[in-house]
């Protein structure tokens, strides 16, 4: 049964044993996966295959950058693996984006959505003045935002808290948000966050939530509460 919510569990582990057991867990109804680097480094493909054959979309978390040529060619080998989702950093740059679009328009069949990272959600604006950005998150959210629109992408990876303004003026993306944090619970090293209510409510598409569920004594009870608290 295709996946009935918006929730993106990260599956962050050291180990196949340790995302499996997880996954093992959780109901592919409720919830898609998402495995990234930590994960995929140590599994490779198979891991994917293996979330596959337990009825789990995956959304492909290894934020590609680089030039044109090799993270589209990256996105291809993502999208031949049959995953869900994939993404790479906006920062890239325009034909970076628009060179990934088009490996995809070029295959045939069944394609990922690609998606856009923005800003990481674990920066503030002192980290983006570090790196050289004079501006608030929020504003160089927008800036690769229009950015993405513009090479084609089918969404982004942003802060829930710049959803409305990205859905007010870019309708059409996907909007992706991690960041999400239960009232009450532990930050850990996010720094944009809202719940998972607020984060519905001002327009994400897909909530992805790692440590909340993963981290919980009863991950499933810790989905189902989260899925409870959505529908409500
Ligand atoms: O692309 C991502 O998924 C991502 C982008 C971003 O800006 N922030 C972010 O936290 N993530 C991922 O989302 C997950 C969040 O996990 P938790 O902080 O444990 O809920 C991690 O696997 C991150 O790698």
């Amino acid at each position: 049964m295709a996946c009935q919510t918006p929730i993106v569990v990260a599956l962050d582990f050291p180990s196949r044993d340790a995302a499996l057991a997880m996954a093992g867990q959780l109901d592919p109804a409720l919830c898609r996966v998402k495995v990234g680097k930590e994960l995929f480094t140590r599994c490779g493909p198979a891991v994917v295959e293996s979330l596959h054959d337990r009825g789990f979309e995956v959304f492909l978390d290894l934020k590609f950058h680089d030039i044109p040529n090799t993270t589209a060619m990256a996105v291809k080998a993502a999208a031949e693996l049959g995953v869900w989702m994939v993404n790479v950093h906006c920062s890239g740059g325009l034909r970076m984006m628009a060179a990934c679009r088009e490996v995809l328009d070029q295959r045939s069949g069944e394609q990922p959505l690609l998606i856009g990272v923005t800003v990481l959600t674990s920066m503030e604006q002192s980290d983006l003045a570090d790196i050289g950005l004079d501006l608030d998150p929020a504003q160089q959210v927008m800036r690769l935002a229009a950015l993405a629109d513009r090479a084609g992408l089918d969404g982004l990876v942003c802060s829930a808290q710049e959803a409305r303004a990205i859905k007010a003026s870019l309708p059409r993306l996907a909007l992706v948000t991690p960041g999400i944090r239960p009232a009450g619970s532990v930050q850990d090293d996010q720094r944009r966050i809202l719940t998972p209510a607020e984060a519905r409510q001002a327009g994400a598409d897909y909530l992805v939530i790692g440590r909340p569920i993963t981290g919980a004594v009863d991950p499933a009870e810790a989905l189902a509460a989260l899925v409870a608290g959505l529908a409500g």
